[in-house]
């Protein structure tokens, strides 16, 4: 199986990284192209990964073909690979935002299996979280499609009208989650830790604190209660931080990430 890849920046990059460690390709089978051949040229050679001359060139070479380019080039790419497309069909998988199914479909003008796919960083590290819907035209090779994507970490099919929500949820969220982190860490800093040290402290806190609440049955909020002594130093901290708008703090900035998708 040879997987195609339109952009070779971070996330396409982090895709790969994740294939590569599950080993469910081999560098081999992975063909890329960017729009920076100073970028994309040594990131091949360091990988083992195939670099070719154009986005045709992908479109040619691969069994299906991952969209991983800024929304605003899908169109001029589907234009570029259009008759590669036409003479062999192969399934396109976008990972677009706010590009629904309808307007990949306009935008290709032939007829072709798109799956549309939002991924997260954490794909690198098989610890990811991916949405996916598809067209009529891919319902026989979705399968195959999520097969691929669960060796990524986690998958969801979803319909189009959640795909907005999702983006904030999962596909952004890392980067809420990383300012947290800077955060907690920052105020370590402000207590005399190093940077390097809190920072530590501080990612794995909320790693260890996410795999409680997927392993456990309690909500987040029952799961903070266990932590919260009675008359103790969290429930201080607790309600200072709402205080200050957190959870407010936190939603607008999810009506923000879906305003920006639906734009
Ligand atoms: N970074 C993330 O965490 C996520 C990104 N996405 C989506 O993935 C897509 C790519 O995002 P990133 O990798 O973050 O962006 P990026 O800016 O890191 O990478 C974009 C890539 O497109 C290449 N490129 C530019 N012009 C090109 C052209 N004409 N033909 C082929 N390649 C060209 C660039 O050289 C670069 O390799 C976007 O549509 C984004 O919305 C989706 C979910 C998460
Ligand atoms: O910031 C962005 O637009 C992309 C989509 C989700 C994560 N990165």
């Amino acid at each position: 199986m040879k997987l195609g890849f339109i952009g070779a920046g971070n996330m396409a990059q982090a895709i790969i990284a994740g294939l590569l460690k599950a080993k469910a390709l081999a560098p081999s089978d992975i063909i890329i192209h960017g729009g920076h051949p100073e970028n994309f040229e040594p990131y091949a050679a360091r990988t083992g990964v195939t670099a070719v001359a154009s986005n045709t060139a992908v479109a040619e070479a691969a069994d299906w073909v991952v969209l991983a380019v800024a929304p605003a080039l899908g169109q001029p790419v589907f234009a570029e690979v259009h008759d590669t497309l036409v003479k062999r069909p192969i399934p396109v998988l976008s990972l677009l935002t706010g590009v629904d199914l309808k307007t990949l479909a306009a935008w290709a003008n032939t007829p072709v299996p798109l799956v549309r796919v939002m991924p997260n960083l954490n794909v690198a590290l098989n610890a990811g979280m991916t949405a996916y819907v598809a067209n009529e035209a891919a319902a026989q090779v979705l399968p195959d499609v999520v097969a691929l994507l669960s060796r990524l970490g986690e998958t969801i099919a979803l319909p189009e009208k959640d795909f907005s929500t999702f983006v904030a949820l999962a596909g952004s969220s890392p980067a809420f989650v990383y300012m947290f982190i800077d955060a907690l860490s920052r105020a370590g800093v402000k207590y005399g830790l190093t940077k390097a040290a809190a920072t530590k402290i501080a990612a794995q806190a909320v790693s260890g604190s996410a795999q409680m609440v997927l392993s456990s049955r309690d909500s987040p909020l029952d799961l903070a209660d266990k932590v919260a002594s009675p008359g103790g130093t969290t429930v201080a901290g607790m309600l200072v931080m709402e205080a200050a708008g957190f959870m407010p703090a936190v939603v607008a900035g999810v009506d923000a990430t879906i305003a920006k998708d639906r734009e």
